[in-house]
């Protein structure tokens, strides 16, 4: 049994916003965390394996990214300043064919080094060739909720359903059950009703959720309402879409009845701000979407449409945003924003009983942030301090279930400097292949 205490930290446990344990410490057996509590409370204190000093820091849930595209960021910087539907039809898609496994699985494992450095812990990635994916996954330490992106009206339509099933297949459960398999069926405009049938087949065979990006444009709801008669939101609902559990992304352009279908209905919305923003495509009515009830947890999209992948500054963004866009500076509070950026973005995933909180029986999925910082003094307000002052680099620390994977910003399972490049060669050749 491998046991590993975390002490001296004061524990944003997320479980409330009372719920901070100032000089606590966390035990963790086999990936379990056993033990919250005070100093010197932990059982068995002196045979751990491990134990990190962790004074001056707080140690929270990780972030859980709610949608990515991780290998996209061979794309970063490739394509910026366009509208959605130029940007994918004439720079993404074109340079996305040229795409090898091999780009895959470099491309992800810099997605992955990023994500660690800066806090996540879980990711949802929707995208091509994803056993290498999954590969980068269980040898990176991750945790992932993975798709395999489904465009039903490209000529790999049908193969892109077989690559689904046997994803669910080969890796559903895997990586000591960090991975979860999910379908992707990419967007109403890209996958017509006969094919999201057989998506929902599927998904009823295997059992297992659906991740599809909804309503992002106004373009988007605008052709769907001329096609079918119908919103996009409530074209799929008609379609028996939201039988089966969903993970819609984006959710921008909605109606009254769209808004209360998915607080009803879905099992979480992915708000992307910075995608959005970028992309312009709007801003999605997160403040309504949460006072009707609804699951949402945040998102960076793929790293050619944020540029990034870092949490904080998402959720800080979306918080933002919202505040400016209802001109009510009091929705999306500090919390509530460090909320949706990990226990709601775990129950968006279906993971709501694993990770997202610091608690006794949930899996280790915990990071470690150092507040002995200038931008984080004086601490009237430590959640306030992170939500709305911290940088990823004040991350130290990160421990996916129950295992060490970075250790004082050094990443124990990723050859930074091999994986940069990698990624910066093999950018350059995709390039110049156009
Ligand atoms: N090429 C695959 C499917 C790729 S799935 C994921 C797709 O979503 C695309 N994508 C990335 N960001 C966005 C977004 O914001 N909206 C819509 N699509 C996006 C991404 O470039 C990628 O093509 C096939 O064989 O059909
Ligand atoms: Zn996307």
């Amino acid at each position: 049994m491998s046991k590993l205490l975390i002490r001296g930290a004061t524990i944003l446990t997320m479980e409330g916003p009372d719920a901070i344990i100032d000089n606590g410490e966390i035990l963790m057996e086999d990936g379990w965390i056993t033990h919250v509590g005070l100093p010197g409370s932990a059982p068995g204190y002196f045979d751990m394996d491990e134990v990190i000093e962790a004074d001056g820091q707080v140690a929270m849930p990780g972030f859980i990214n709610c949608h990515t595209h991780a290998a996209m960021t061979l794309l970063r910087g490739y394509a910026d300043d366009m509208p959605l539907m130029k940007w994918l039809t004439d720079k993404i898609w074109p340079f996305e064919g040229r795409l090898t496994s091999e780009d895959i699985y470099w491309g992800t494992m810099l997605a992955c080094l990023e994500m660690i450095k800066s806090g996540t812990t879980c990711f949802c990635d929707m995208y091509d060739f994803m056993p290498m994916v999954a590969q980068v996954v269980e040898k990176t330490g991750m945790r992932a909720v993975l798709s395999r992106g489904m465009i039903g009206v490209a000529p790999t339509g049908q193969r892109a359903l077989a690559d689904a099933e046997e994803l669910v297949k080969e890796w559903n459960g895997k990586a000591e059950g960090r991975i979860t398999v999910m379908l992707g069926p990419h967007a109403p405009y890209t996958c017509p009703p006969e094919y999201l049938d057989k998506v929902m087949n599927l998904a009823a065979k295997l059992k297992v959720g659906i991740n599809i990006h909804v309503a992002e444009t106004r373009t988007e709801f605008e052709d769907i309402l001329k096609q079918y008669g119908k919103t996009p939101v409530q074209h799929l609902d008609s379609l028996g879409l939201f039988k089966f559990p969903v993970l819609a992304a984006h959710c921008v352009h909605l109606d009254q009845t769209d808004m209360e279908i998915l607080a009803q209905k879905a099992m979480g919305i992915a708000y992307n701000p910075q995608s959005n923003m970028k992309l312009a495509s709007g801003i999605a009515p997160v403040a309504q979407l949460l006072e009707l009830g609804a699951t949402v947890g945040i998102g960076t999209d793929g790293t050619a449409s944020n540029n990034n992948l870092d949490m904080l500054e998402e959720l800080r963004a979306g918080s933002f945003l919202q505040k400016v866009s209802t001109m009510n500076p009091e929705v999306l509070p500090a919390y509530r924003t460090l909320q949706m950026a990990t226990i709601d973005g775990a129950l968006c995933l279906g993971l709501g009983d694993r990770v997202g909180l610091i608690k006794e029986g949930m899996r280790a999925d915990i990071i470690l942030i150092d507040t002995r910082q200038p931008h984080m003094c004086p601490q009237h307000n430590l959640v306030a301090n992170i939500a709305y002052a911290a940088n990823s680099s004040d991350i130290r620390t990160v421990i996916i279930d129950g295992k060490l994977v970075m250790l004082d910003r050094v990443v124990l399972t990723i050859d930074e400097e091999k994986v940069m490049a990698e990624v910066q060669q093999r950018a350059k050749r995709l390039a110049n292949e156009s």
